[in-house]
């Protein structure tokens, strides 16, 4: 009974929390009246931040990935770090309250810049996120990316990311070849231009290890929320078809962007 009154208070809590920071943030206004809101899911490697960070460049919304936030405050060295650090080197998820006190004040400091609309990759990653979400704004369309997973893996163990812009690359050279009539998939490595490639780093959760526990943590925690949006109506499936070159115009396809082809170039 205790731990029952335990939990209830701190589901309370943690939606007290939710609505007190992120209502302000997140105003239900009309569709018609605003930019896009929409969350990217997909296992760990997949592709979630390129694809969304094109969509957002394309759309004009942030792109909102907390995991950029939990890395933001484990470089920072503020108070949450050392505790931060063994949870996301270990490939555990972080809690609730961390994740929502980031997020809010990610959007309080978007909201201060006049942004409008977002794309959401990693958040919501549990149902009761996904509910804390739905208690605060409405989401249009929830985008979920898929591959097979030994290229996932592959393709975690390939990515790189620039130590001084941020952007993501990724070495890894996939080439599978089809059988028992499933299609191969080819994907090559995404290089980066020469003044970042001194500057490559390695994530300290990309290895192998921590890499299947988070797949491990992902499948338990993180598929519920595909048939959470899929009762809504919401869920959009993408099995990815290769790499960027192939999966960009299939991808704007799925998502009636054709219209905005001049800026397809992005692709190349
Ligand atoms: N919504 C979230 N809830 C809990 N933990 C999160 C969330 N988003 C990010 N994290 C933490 O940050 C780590 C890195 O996240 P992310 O960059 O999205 O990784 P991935 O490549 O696994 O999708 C996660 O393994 C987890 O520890």
């Amino acid at each position: 009974m205790a731990a029952i009154t335990r939990l209830v208070r701190r589901t309370v809590s943690i939606s007290n929390l939710a609505s007190r920071c992120l209502s302000p943030h997140l105003p239900r206004k009309d569709p018609a009246d605003r930019k896009v809101q929409w969350v990217f899911l997909g296992c760990p490697g997949v592709g979630k931040g390129t694809y969304a960070s094109r969509l957002c460049d394309l759309l004009g919304v942030p792109h909102i990935a907390t995991g950029d936030l939990v890395r933001q405050e484990l470089a920072s060295s503020g108070p949450l770090s050392a505790q931060l650090s063994e949870i996301v080197n270990q490939g555990k998820l972080v809690s609730d309250e961390i994740i929502i006190s980031l997020l809010s004040k990610r959007l309080a400091d978007g909201e201060a810049k006049g942004e409008s609309g977002f794309i959401l990759d990693g958040f919501p990653r549990t149902i009761n996120q996904a509910e804390i979400l739905d208690g605060v704004t409405d989401i249009d369309l929830v985008v979920n990316l898929k591959i097979r997973e030994d290229v996932l893996i592959e393709k975690c163990l390939g990515r790189r990311i620039c130590s001084q812009c941020g952007t993501n690359f990724n070495v890894a050279s996939i080439n599978i070849k089809g059988e028992n009539g499933s299609p191969g998939i080819s994907m090559a490595p995404l290089l980066p231009p020469a003044h970042c490639m001194t500057k490559l780093i390695t994530r300290a959760d990309d290895t192998e290890v921590v890499v299947k526990e988070r797949l491990r943590i992902y499948k338990e925690m993180s598929q519920p929320v595909e048939g959470y949006y899929d009762n809504q109506g919401k869920l959009l499936e993408f099995e990815l078809p290769g790499g960027i070159p192939e999966s960009w115009p299939k991808l704007l396809q799925a998502l009636n962007l054709d219209d905005y082809e001049p800026k397809q170039s992005v692709a190349a």
